[in-house]
């Protein structure tokens, strides 16, 4: 094989062709490139027509309002947006607010601003299976509370967190519950009224849809005010202004009306996959699972190989894009925060990978990654 067989797609999946070519026709003279706030002209008009198709199309995988959706650049920004934006418009409600240690940075780091703002947040540590129990968020509760902010599916372990019974608690106390579902759309069913979900942060290229792209779902009743993180002209309702790129929102909106149209025929092949990969991987010894076994999304595993530097295995395994911890702490060489949340030491987080199946990964590539996998630790093994 020329290229790495990608195991990566919790860090990013590719656009799905289906999607590039929608994309495509809106960005060239003859194609549907005008600015969708523009009211005086065709252009505009045909613009504004896309971006609204498309807002439709990702409320429905979420079975939201259209109305609910403000687009943004990704799932940072509407983690940005969902955490500064409540926590400034409720300021004079409470100053309290709940999350967990492993939320990704586009919580935590937020979180950290608004404690310098003069909020306090309550970090829930996970059980060592990666799972934060509604029991802990209801014990968390206090009067000032205002947002309980959790994750939908962890990227770094692919957990799943039981979010219809947060909402069920947040709700009856009155608080306000922003998922982020960054790992989640198109993996798992989502309904934001089943679960009283009041925000949801989504992305566009963790489901086969282009980078840069993203939206917030605020729920309209009961009503979620929002103090804008980014002023401008004034679109989004005030909510977010600028531009709206209209070729990415297209891709979006398409990305995420293939995601509910092939969610079960995707989530079964991917599953299967991820057993076999699981199933030949686990023929080594000293190989541990992290993260909760039944409790998941369908593509993704992160592994333990007790006695082996992960590092050093990285860099061993050229043939297979993988990822250690998370793409985004991956430059810094401290241990996976996630990890040693869940109780792993310092060593075997170290020797910890993730590896995540996606739509376009084949029977082949996995057998091939898992194989080659195997014979680099048996190799470092034998060498240490
Ligand atoms: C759980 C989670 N939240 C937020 C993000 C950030 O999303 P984006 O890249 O759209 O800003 C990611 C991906 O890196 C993620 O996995
Ligand atoms: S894996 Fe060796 S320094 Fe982090």
């Amino acid at each position: 094989m020329n290229t790495p067989v990608y195991l990566d797609n919790s860090a990013t999946t590719p656009v799905d062709p289906r999607v590039a070519e929608k994309m495509m026709a809106c960005l060239t003279q003859d194609g549907n490139f005008g600015n969708p706030a523009s009211r005086s002209h065709l252009y505009g008009w045909r613009a504004e027509e896309a971006v609204e198709e498309a807002r439709l199309q990702v409320a429905n995988l979420i079975k939201a309002d259209c109305r609910e959706i403000v687009w943004t650049s990704g799932a940072t920004e509407a983690n940005n947006l969902a955490l500064k934006g409540v926590a400034h418009a409720y300021r004079q409600k409470g100053r309290h607010i709940i999350t967990s240690m492993i939320e990704h940075k586009a919580v935590l780091d937020p979180c950290k601003q608004l404690e310098k703002d003069g909020f306090e947040v309550t970090y829930l540590q996970p059980d060592c299976h990666g799972v934060i129990s509604p029991n802990q968020v209801k014990e968390a509760l206090r009067d000032d509370t205002i947002l309980v902010s959790l994750m939908h599916g962890n990227n770094e372990l692919g957990v799943l967190t039981d979010i219809a019974a947060i909402g069920d608690i947040t709700r009856a106390h009155g608080v306000f519950l922003h998922v982020d579902a960054a790992q989640t759309t198109g993996k798992v069913e989502i309904d934001v009224n089943a679960m009283n979900v009041d925000l949801m942060s989504l992305t566009a290229h963790k489901t086969y849809g282009p980078k840069g792209v993203g939206a917030l779902y605020v729920r309209r009743a009961p009503k979620v005010k929002l103090d804008a993180q980014i002023h401008g002209g004034g679109h989004e309702r005030g909510m977010r202004s600028g531009t709206l790129a209209t070729h990415q929102i297209v891709g979006m909106g398409e990305a995420f009306s293939l995601a509910g149209q092939e969610m079960v025929k995707d989530c079964t092949r991917i599953s299967a996959l991820r057993e076999r990969l699981w199933s030949s991987l686990s023929e080594l010894p000293g190989v541990h699972l992290n993260g909760d076994a039944q409790q998941r999304v369908a593509g993704v595993i992160n592994v333990g190989f007790a006695n082996v530097d992960g590092e050093v295995l990285l860099m061993s395994l050229s043939d297979v894009a993988v990822s250690s911890g998370s793409a985004c702490t991956s430059a810094s060489l401290e241990p996976s925060y996630v990890l040693r949340a869940i109780g792993l030491s310092n060593e075997l987080a170290h020797s910890s990978l993730r590896l995540s199946v996606g739509r376009f990964t084949t029977e082949e590539e996995v057998d091939f990654a898992a194989q080659t996998i195997k014979n680099a630790i048996n190799q470092l093994r034998s060498m240490g």
